[in-house]
C-alpha cells in the first residue's frame, strides 16, 4: 500500500473560500488582532501567511507588533485595550513570548469570547465539559482533515502522540467527542512505537524532528502530522518520518502541506464564530 497524501493547503483554502463566502453577506467584517512580541522565526512565518489569507476571505485583520523589551504591564494594558474594543472579535497573542513575560498572565487576560486560540482556561473548561466555546485551532484543523479524508471515528482506536495544552490535550478530547477509542502517549511512555502501532488514527504533537519511524505506523493508519520542525539540513520535517510511513499508512499528512494551513484556516473560522457569537447570532 502508498499512503494517499492528504492535502491540507487544499482543504484549508476550500474552508476559507466557504468562510469569504458568509462574509461577504454580512454587514461587518470580522476583525481580528495579531499581537506580536519581538522577532520569534516560528512566528513570523505564521504572522505572515496568517494576514494575508484573513484579508484575502475579507477579515479586517491587523498585526501589532511589539519590540522585544516590552513590559508585561504593556502587553497587558494592549489586550485589555483590545478586550474593549467593539471592532475586535478576535484576540491572538503569538507565543512564545519573551522571557520577561508570563504567558499564562497574557492568555488569562484575553476576554474569553476573543480567545480565538482557545487557550483561555474557560475555554479550556468549556471544551472539558462539552459546552459551545472556541476550540484551539490546530486540533480543531486536525478533526476538519480526518473528516475530509473519509476517517472512520466511532470506536477507531487513536493514538495522540504529545500532551501539551494547545495540541495534545484537547486534541484527545476532541477525538473521545467523536467517540474513538483515545490513547495519549508521551516521553514517559513504555514502548512508544508499540503504543504507535496499534493506532487506527496517529496524531504526533511532539515538535521531534521524524520521531516516528516507518516501523510504529500500523498498516491502514491515518497518519496526521502536527509537528514542524527544521531538521539539522535546515529542512522542514514533521514528527513523522514521511518516506518511511508513506508504504505503511492509509493516508498520511505532509509537512509543509498538511495540518500547517488548517490552522490557520481554523483561526479564521474561530473569528467568525466569535464575531457571530458577540453579536448574538449562535
Ligand atoms: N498564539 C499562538 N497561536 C498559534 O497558533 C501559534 C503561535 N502562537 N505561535 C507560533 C505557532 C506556529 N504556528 C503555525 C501555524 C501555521 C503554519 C503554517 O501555515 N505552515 C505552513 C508553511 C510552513 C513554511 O513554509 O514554513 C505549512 O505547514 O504548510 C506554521 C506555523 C501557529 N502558532
Amino acid at each position: 500500500m502508498t499512503a494517499r497524501i492528504i492535502d491540507g493547503k487544499a482543504v484549508a483554502e476550500r474552508l476559507r473560500a466557504g468562510l469569504a463566502t458568509r462574509i461577504a453577506g454580512l454587514h461587518f467584517r470580522p476583525g481580528l488582532r495579531v499581537v506580536r512580541v519581538g522577532e520569534d522565526p516560528a512566528s513570523g512565518v505564521y504572522v505572515r501567511n496568517k494576514d494575508r489569507a484573513a484579508l484575502a476571505a475579507g477579515f479586517d485583520s491587523s498585526t501589532i507588533h511589539l519590540p522585544a523589551e516590552a513590559r508585561e504591564s504593556d502587553l497587558l494594558m494592549l489586550v485589555e485595550n483590545l478586550n474593549i474594543d467593539p471592532a475586535v472579535d478576535g484576540i491572538l497573542v503569538q507565543l512564545p513570548l519573551p522571557p520577561q513575560i508570563r504567558p499564562e498572565m497574557v492568555i488569562a487576560a484575553i476576554d474569553p469570547a476573543k480567545d480565538v486560540d482557545g487557550f483561555h482556561t474557560v475555554n479550556a473548561g468549556k471544551l472539558v465539559t462539552r459546552q459551545h466555546g472556541l476550540v484551539p485551532c490546530t486540533p480543531k484543523g486536525v478533526m476538519h482533515l480526518l473528516r475530509e479524508a473519509g476517517a472512520t471515528l466511532r470506536g477507531a482506536r487513536a493514538v495522540v502522540l504529545g500532551r501539551s495544552q494547545i495540541v495534545g490535550r484537547p486534541m484527545a478530547q476532541l477525538l473521545l467527542d467523536a467517540d474513538c477509542t483515545v490513547t495519549m502517549v508521551h516521553s514517559n511512555t513504555r514502548d512508544l512505537a508499540a503504543e504507535c502501532r496499534r493506532a487506527e488514527i496517529l496524531v504526533a504533537a511532539v515538535g521531534k524532528p521524524e520521531l516516528v519511524r516507518g516501523d510504529w505506523v500500523g498498516e491502514g493508519a491515518i497518519v496526521i502530522d502536527v509537528g514542524i520542525n527544521r531538521n539539522a539540513a535546515g529542512k522542514l520535517v514533521g514528527d513523522v518520518a514521511f518516506a518511511e510511513a508513506l508504504p505503511r499508512a492509509a493516508a498520511i499528512t505532509p509537512v509543509p502541506g498538511g495540518v500547517g494551513p488548517m490552522t490557520i484556516a481554523c483561526l479564521l473560522e474561530n473569528t467568525l464564530e466569535a464575531a457571530l457569537a458577540r453579536r448574538g447570532h449562535t
